[in-house]
């Protein structure tokens, strides 16, 4: 609660339908949900944790300076095969090098969730290890075919057809979809947020 005992006004900057979901999934509603128009393009040599860990912070940084008063909340998630770090796939071929290169092996998928207040900041990331299968050929056209990679980090959607092609997850799911829900309950809370109570 804020210092008036009124619940903060929550503000989810983010444009991904996913994140909503995810947070409604755990009864909360931000008040209003703003995309942060940043540049997402990763610094050289920089690393998945550290990219994910900025780019959730310059989201909710962009957005907090329209708001100040609210409670921001931004994410970022990110698939990397070792040190590299993989496109949001725009296109077909893109998506192809993606499973080319993520098929019979493991990698990681980080996501930051940073949380700015009126009177403090916050942040996790959350890492969760993935294995996939090996892609037939076949899969491998078939799950190209579905456009579900279109627009997803590492060119795939675990929460659609590419389940199928998870042998193994250590970690948290929800990370993986968008937003780790119990770093991002434990951050909201930590504010002042109701986050068990909301009606
Ligand atoms: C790996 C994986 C990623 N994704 C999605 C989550 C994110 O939406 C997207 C990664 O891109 P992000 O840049 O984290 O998010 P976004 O561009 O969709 O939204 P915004 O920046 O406005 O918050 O990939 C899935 O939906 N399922 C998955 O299994």
């Amino acid at each position: 609660m804020s210092e008036n005992g009124a619940k903060p006004r929550l503000i989810l900057a983010s444009a991904s339908p996913r994140r909503l979901a995810l947070l409604e999934q755990i009864g909360i509603e931000p008040d209003l949900v703003l995309a942060a128009d940043i540049d997402e393009t990763p610094r050289t040599n920089e690393l998945p944790r550290d990219h994910a860990l900025r780019l959730a912070r310059e989201k909710a940084q962009a957005i907090a300076a329209l708001h100040p008063d609210a409670l921001v909340l931004g994410a970022d998630t990110v698939v990397a095969c070792g040190r590299r770090i993989l496109p949001k796939t725009e296109t077909e071929e893109e998506a192809r090098s993606c499973l080319a290169l993520l098929s019979g092996r493991a990698h990681r998928v980080y996501t930051a969730v940073h949380l700015i207040a009126p009177n403090r900041v916050s942040e996790r990331v959350c890492e969760t290890r993935v294995t996939f299968k090996r892609l037939s050929p076949d899969e491998t056209s078939a799950y190209l075919a579905s456009g579900e990679w279109r627009g997803k980090a590492g060119g795939y959607a675990i929460q659609g057809r590419a389940a199928l092609f998870v042998r193994a997850l250590s970690g948290s799911h929800s990370s993986v979809v968008g937003l780790p829900l119990y770093e991002t309950a434990a951050l909201l809370a930590g504010a002042g947020f109701p986050v068990f109570s909301q009606s």
